[in-house]
Formats: structure tokens, C-alpha cells, sequence
């Protein structure tokens, strides 16, 4: 989108695309080398012996078919009892093992999932943390993509490695009784082994199918789990009552299952009226050479014990050739979730990141913007347009202007979530692009307009601010003082190691108050500028909006505390209270994304501009009511 008042020259972009089209439904070698790769790095023994007792469940049907023809035909053909014996105590023991083999699976199998998914979560949420800007978390597709990397980077791995090895199972198995089969009839087995192709091929498409629609349906459980979220959530429960729209939300939330529920009943639908002709087509074949082969043992061609492993043979190839089809469908399906899971976790910064990041100097001189120009893709307006700005070290800036002209976004800026699409920002004459972004931010405090409250202690809340300080209490109490609320917190049943929730209690605790108390939105906001003042050592210190949940008293209070904080430490200040911010060095007027005054509150007033309107504007509804002297 253009509105028209786009740059003059050829944009650089700072944003990396994220990856959002709709995925490919065909499966990469990569893919299923990164599969077996995570399960043998997550617990290489385990997968070691889960795959040769698998593997070992496949040959065992058809060394008991070959011992039950041997017993049959001994007996027939008048054996002697000890080799009968024999044959016998070999049918027992592969029973034995067969009964004793799912239960050893099972549990080889739940301590690779239990490994793989560690893992695999480890990974993923480090990817997640790696990526440097805020451009993926608001891109729905991508927050698809990790839904379903969720999903595949637990599960997938297993069912890969699972489906893997049982179409190697189920190959043994298969070549053992076609080879047995093949003495009696080639006819049959090509028969047999015809029928089980369409099986194959049908199960692959359905897995097809399956995957895309679960992307096609992603944003409507999305949808969906957000209204469930909002429906059990304390923040949106006073309005969900005062304005009894629980009911419209559960309705929405409900449809949007309805919507879900009916794409998967449509493909359920498919795949048992495919997967019903499919079995039909293999009793079909099934019964044509029974009767074959009864005839032909009728007329005697055939021995007992051939009869026997004929049955056995044409039952246990159909099935293998069943299960060969419904686990590469399975590995097939696996494979493509765990595709997302592998798009997550390789890739790479969201931000042009520099090889070799350049230092970042102390701040000595100040920070610079020069001609930015923003806006949050190529679909949106723009948010600022050529922001041509200085902030001396040391000095306090404030950004005043109406609701969003843009003052937000250039803090983000400042922190490096986003690139400027066009122009620089630099730190001392260092373009913020070429250093690293942890560095560029351990320099910065901030108290962001949204906030975090942690469902954690009171001093956890703080020492979050500076993993430094986590357990110096001397420090978290200073931070908690100088944004005046140490007396609440020292007064809480723990004090600061009061739970600030009560999620995590236990039913034993229920009814102790000290397992969790609720703050006031004050408090908490007191918190998180707390949070920020334990990072007194920043050199620029960011405060958005970090009064506007307070009482006019506590205001004044953290100004004089923030005018405290001055001695080198470089300030930028949001608010809309012009009063909070008169005192600071420069103020800046921003309206639709561009600079439209600056100087200090005096010179402002004496310009009589879009400041002074405002300034005047609030004095005035203060003095409204001032009872005259
Ligand atoms: N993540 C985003 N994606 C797209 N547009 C955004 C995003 N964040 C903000 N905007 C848009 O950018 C514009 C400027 O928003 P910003 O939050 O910077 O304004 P502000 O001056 O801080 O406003 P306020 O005083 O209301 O806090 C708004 O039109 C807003 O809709």
C-alpha cells in the first residue's frame, strides 16, 4: 500500500521475509534425515534397541508360519516325536518372544518420545528466542508454522522413526511369506502383491490431503482457541459480564469448531469410503486363492502343511502390505509436520544480522536518526516518514503526539525490533544495523507502554529487569524503592518472595493467602518501571507511557526519581501527560510519522503551536475546577 508519500529513493529493507506460503506437500530427503538425526542424537542407544526388537516382531510370523508347516507336515509324513517336540518347543518360544515384544516396544518407544521431545522442545524454543525482531510473531502464517512445528517437533520424530520402522517390519515380513508363497503359486503372489499397490498409493494421497488441511484450517482453531482463551481469562472476564457477551464469544468459538469438526469429517469421509473398497478389493483376492488353493490341495497338489502356510501367507502378506501402506502414509504425514518443525528451527535471524557485528562504542556523543522512514511491511502505510532526529548523551528527550502518530514504533526502532525500511539510527555514529542486537539492547532500560506481568515472586518480577541482580536483594529493593513500592511489597505475607499469582498453586495451599496475591494495575506498573530501574546502568533508558496507570502523587514521584537517574544516562520519554514531560531537554511533536515541532516546553509555548494547543488544553481542564484564591 502507498499513500503517496513514499521515499524518494529505493527502499533497503531491514526485514528478513518471514516464511508464510502455503507449504509444499512434497516431503525432502532433508526432512527425513533431520527426523532420524533428532532421534538418534535425543537417545541413540534407545533407538538402537527399539529398532532391532521391531525389526525382529517382523521376521517372527514367518518363522512360525515355516515351524507350524514343518509340525504339520511332520505329522503327516510320520516324524519322529523328538523332532516334532522340537518344532513344537519352537513354535512356544517364538510365541514367547511375540508376546513378550509389544510390551519392550512400548516402552523403548515412550523413552524415545520422552528424549525426542526434550529435545526437540529445546531446539525449537531456541530457535524461537534467536530471532532478533518482532516481525515473525505478528505474521499469522508464521504463527501457523509454529503451531504445527509445535506439534510436529514433539511427535514427529517418533512417528518418522516409528513409521520407518515399521514399513522395514513390514517389508521382512512380507518378502519372508512372498518367498514361502512363490513356491506354491507366482500367480498368487503377483495377485497379492497387485492388490496391496492401490492401498499404497491411495493412503499417500489421503496423507497429502490430511496435511493440507490442516493448514487450511489453521487459523480457524487459532480463531477458535482464542476465544476459548478470552473465555477463561481474568483480564476479559470484567468486560466478558459487564457487557454479557460470553455467550456471542462461545458462539463465535463454536462455530469456529463446527468449521474445523466439518473439514475433518469431509476428509474422514473420503478415507473410510477409500480405505472400505480397498479392503473389500484384498478379500476379493484373498478368497479367489483360498479356493485355489483348497482345490488344489483337494486334488492333491498340495500338502496340509502348504495349505496352511497358504492361508497364513496370503493374510500376513495383505497385511503387511496394509500396514506398509498406512506407515508411510504415517511417516509421510509425520514427515511434512515435522517439515514446519524444521522451517522453524533453521530459519535463521528474522533481521540482517552481521557476520561480524561491530562493537558498540560506550555512548559518548548521542544517538542519531537520520531521514528514517518506516512502516511495518510492504502492505502497510507508513509510519514515520524521514525522522530527522538527535538525542546529546545525557540528555532527556520527549516524544509527545496524538494516539498513533508514531512514538511507540520509533522506540522499537531505537530497540532494534525492526529495521528502518529506509535511513539510518546510529549510536555514536554506529548504525545499530551493524552491531548485535543483545548487545545494542543490554545498553537499553526500558518500560514498554504494554508492559509484562510475570506470574511470578515480586522480586523475580523486578530481577527479570537484570538476570544480574535476580538474587541481590539489595538492588531489587532500591529498584522496588525509587519506583515506590517497596513498602506493598515488603508488606505481602512472603514479602518479595510472595507468588504475584496464583496459578502454579497446589490443592494443598488453596486456601493460604500467601500462595499468591492480586496487585493493582498501579502496582504492577510500579513494577515494571521497578524492572526497568534495576537496569540503572543502562545507558539509555526508554520510558513509554510510565505513568499512565498512576495517581497524580506517584507521578510526580517517578519523575523526580527519573530526574535522579540523570547523571549520563540518556532519556526518552512518552507520554501523553505534557506536564510529565515539560522539564525535559527537548520535546519533540510528532503528528502522522514526521517531525512537526521540537524545542524546550518554554519555547514551545512561545511558538504557539500544535504543543501549546495541547499543553493549554490539559492546563486548562486542571485549573477548571481550582477554586479561585
Ligand atoms: N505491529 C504493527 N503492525 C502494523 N501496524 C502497527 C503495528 N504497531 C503499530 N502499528 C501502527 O502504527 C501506527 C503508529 O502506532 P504507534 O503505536 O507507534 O503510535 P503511538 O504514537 O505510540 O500511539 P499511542 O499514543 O496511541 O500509543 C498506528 O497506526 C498503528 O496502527
Amino acid at each position: 500500500m502507498d499513500d503517496g508519500s513514499s521515499p524518494p529513493r529505493p527502499e533497503r529493507s531491514g526485514t528478513v521475509a518471514a516464511a508464510s506460503a502455503e507449504p509444499s506437500q512434497k516431503v525432502s530427503p532433508r526432512t527425513a534425515l533431520g527426523a532420524c538425526s533428532l532421534a538418534w542424537r535425543a537417545a541413540p542407544g534407545t533407538l538402537a534397541a527399539y529398532a532391532v526388537v521391531t525389526l525382529a516382531t517382523g521376521a517372527l510370523p514367518v518363522a512360525t508360519a515355516w515351524l507350524t508347516k514343518m509340525l504339520l507336515d511332520g505329522l503327516f509324513d510320520g516324524a519322529r516325536l523328538s523332532a516334532l517336540t522340537g518344532v513344537g518347543a519352537g513354535i512356544a518360544v517364538t510365541g514367547m518372544l511375540a508376546a513378550l515384544a509389544p510390551q519392550l516396544i512400548e516402552y523403548l518407544r515412550g523413552e524415545l518420545e520422552r528424549a525426542v521431545g526434550l529435545l526437540a522442545q529445546d531446539r525449537l524454543f531456541t530457535a524461537v528466542d534467536g530471532f532478533v525482531g518482532l516481525a515473525r510473531f505478528e505474521d499469522p502464517a508464521f504463527l501457523d508454522r509454529l503451531r504445527l512445528a509445535q506439534q510436529g517437533g514433539e511427535a514427529a520424530p517418533n512417528q518418522v522413526v516409528d513409521g520407518a520402522l515399521g514399513v522395514v517390519r513390514a517389508l521382512l515380513t512380507i518378502t519372508g511369506f512372498v518367498l514361502s508363497l512363490f513356491a506354491l503359486s507366482p500367480v498368487v503372489v503377483a495377485l497379492v502383491l497387485a492388490s496391496g499397490i492401490p492401498t499404497l498409493l491411495v493412503e499417500l494421497v489421503l496423507s497429502r490431503r490430511r496435511a493440507r488441511m490442516f493448514w487450511k484450517i489453521g487459523p480457524t482453531e487459532r480463531r477458535e482457541m482464542f476465544y476459548g482463551d478470552l473465555l477463561t481469562s481474568v483480564e476479559a472476564a470484567k468486560e466478558i459480564r459487564l457487557f454479557g457477551i460470553g455467550a456471542f464469544l462461545r458462539g463465535r468459538m463454536l462455530a469456529d469448531r463446527r468449521t474445523a469438526n466439518a473439514a475433518k469429517r469431509k476428509l474422514d469421509r473420503r478415507e473410510i469410503g477409500a480405505q472400505a473398497g480397498l479392503g473389500l478389493l484384498a478379500a476379493l483376492v484373498a478368497g479367489g486363492g483360498l479356493l485355489w488353493a483348497v482345490t488344489a490341495a483337494h486334488a492333491g497338489a498340495v500338502s496340509a502343511g502348504d495349505l496352511t502356510m497358504f492361508v497364513a501367507a496370503v493374510a500376513a502378506v495383505q497385511g503387511g502390505l496394509a500396514t506398509l501402506a498406512r506407515d508411510t502414509a504415517r511417516c509421510h504425514h509425520a514427515l511434512l509436520l515435522l517439515d514446519h518443525y524444521l522451517e522453524v528451527t533453521t530459519a535463521g535471524p528474522d533481521l540482517q544480522v552481521r557476520a561480524r557485528p561491530r562493537p558498540l562504542p560506550p555512548l559518548r556523543q548521542g544517538i542519531e536518526l537520520r531521514d528514517v522512514w518506516f512502516r511495518y511491511s510492504d502492505q502497510h502505510p507508513w509510519i514515520l516518514r524521514g525522522l530527522d532526529l538527535r538525542v546529546p548523551r545525557g540528555s532527556a528527550l520527549a516524544l509527545v503526539g496524538l494516539n498513533g502518530a508514531g512514538k511507540s514504533t520509533l522506540v522499537k526502532l531505537l530497540c532494534r525490533f525492526y529495521d528502518p525500511t529506509r535511513g539510518r539510527i546510529l549510536w555514536d555514529g554506529v548504525d545499530i544495523r551493524d552491531v548485535d542486537a543483545g548487545e545494542l539492547r543490554r545498553r537499553i532500560g526500558a518500560v514498554f507502554q504494554d508492559y509484562m506481568s510475570y506470574d511470578m515472586s515480586a522480586s523475580e518480577n523486578i530481577g527479570l529487569g537484570d538476570l544480574d541482580a535476580l538474587h541481590d536483594r539489595a538492588r531489587i529493593e532500591a529498584a522496588a524503592a525509587e519506583a515506590g513500592v517497596h513498602d506493598t511489597l515488603a508488606g505481602l505475607p512472603h514479602g518479595y518472595d510472595t507468588p504475584l499469582t496464583r496459578l502454579f498453586f497446589m490443592e494443598s495451599d488453596k486456601q493460604d493467602p500467601a500462595t499468591g496475591v492480586v496487585l493493582s494495575g498501579g502496582q504492577w506498573q510500579r513494577l515494571a518501571i521497578a524492572r526497568a530501574f534495576v537496569r540503572d546502568r543502562r545507558e539509555l533508558m526508554i520510558l513509554d507511557e510510565p505513568s499512565s496507570g498512576l495517581d497524580a502523587a506517584a507521578e510526580h514521584e517517578i519523575h523526580t526519581c527519573l530526574a535522579r537517574h540523570r547523571g549520563g544516562q540518556t532519556r526518552l520519554l512518552i507520554s501523553h501527560r505534557l506536564g510529565a514531560v515539560r522539564d525535559a531537554d527537548t520535546i519533540v511533536v510528532l503528528r502522522d510519522g514526521k517531525i512537526v515541532e521540537r524545542g524546550d516546553h518554554h519555547a514551545l509555548l512561545a511558538a504557539a503551536g500544535e504543543y501549546a494547543r495541547l499543553f493549554h488544553l490539559q492546563a486548562s481542564r486542571y485549573q477548571a475546577d481550582t477554586p479561585a484564591s
